[in-house]
């Protein structure tokens, strides 16, 4: 059978600011609560964490955040315009060629990505060797990037992340904050869900708690410490910009002693 084709899309909206309000989600009428009135804001800049045990509904929250589930009650105010969704598991049932894909979201979602594009995205997660393989031949860790791909690639101001540690080798669970970090630097909005404990290096700004329907939520205390580096003069803006990109503050530069 032939696969069928099937994009993580969203809806868009053009206003400001990202809020719940008062959503509550069921999935039949006889069906329980997953999601009982839950508020809560999300700040432009800003990673929120989204935590609780299996099952406690952290994957319906976040697709209520991205648009790709109405809640039964309640409403989502402020989306942005552009929203990156990466799915727990991407759909990788598809016959077109990762960079076929890739130029396919560009086109749903209004952009021209030119290879040069697609190709600067596949090198920075390792997948340059895979642009020509179909999205059906790759291995789930790969088809993942894949769909971490799909989200950045159209710049988002908003990301929604669901578990995307799943999967990942190494090299791209140390680049994950540094991704994260670029789309907030940007004035962005980062939600990312865990249930392993992995979010220390992404270190959220809060850390929303669901259990029983009801959300917890709470600033998540970060002792800053100042460090001095030395680096070479022509090496200064990169590392500032790595350095920011990664969330941490450049208080001056100055030539060393
Ligand atoms: N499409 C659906 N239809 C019916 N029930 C659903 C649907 N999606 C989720 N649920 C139910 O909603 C509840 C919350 O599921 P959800 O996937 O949001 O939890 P989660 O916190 O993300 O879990 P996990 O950590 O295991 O991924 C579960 O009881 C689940 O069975």
């Amino acid at each position: 059978m032939r696969p069928t084709a099937s994009f993580v899309c969203v809806p868009s909206l053009t206003v400001t600011g990202l809020a719940l309000q008062n959503v509550s989600v069921r999935f039949g009428r006889r069906d329980p609560w997953v999601l009982t009135g839950v508020n809560g804001v999300l700040p432009r800049g800003t990673v929120t964490a989204v935590t609780g045990r299996n099952g406690a509904g952290k994957t319906t929250l976040l697709r209520v955040l991205a648009g790709v589930l109405a809640p039964s009650r309640g409403e989502v105010v402020g989306r942005p315009a552009i929203v990156g969704w990466v799915p727990e598991r991407f759909p990788a049932e598809q016959s077109w060629t990762t960079r076929q894909y890739l130029t396919n979201v560009g086109r749903v979602r209004g952009r021209t990505l030119g290879a040069a594009v697609i190709d600067a995205w596949a090198e920075r997660l390792h997948l340059t060797p895979f642009l020509d393989t179909r999205l059906t031949e790759l291995s789930k860790g790969t088809a993942q990037k894949v769909g971490l791909v799909q989200a950045l690639v159209v710049r988002p101001d908003l990301l929604v992340l669901d578990e995307p540690w799943e999967g990942l080798d190494a090299a791209t669970r140390t680049e994950l904050p540094v991704l994260v970090r670029e789309v907030t630097a940007a004035g962005g909005v980062v939600v990312v869900s865990d249930h392993r404990g992995e979010l220390a290096g992404l270190r959220p700004d809060a850390e929303w708690c669901l259990a029983d329907g009801r959300l917890t939520a709470r600033a998540t205390s970060r002792e800053a410490q100042v460090i001095e580096v030395v680096v070479d003069a022509e090496e200064v803006a990169a590392v500032v910009a790595w350095l920011r990109a990664g969330g941490h503050v450049v208080r001056s530069v100055e030539a060393a002693r």
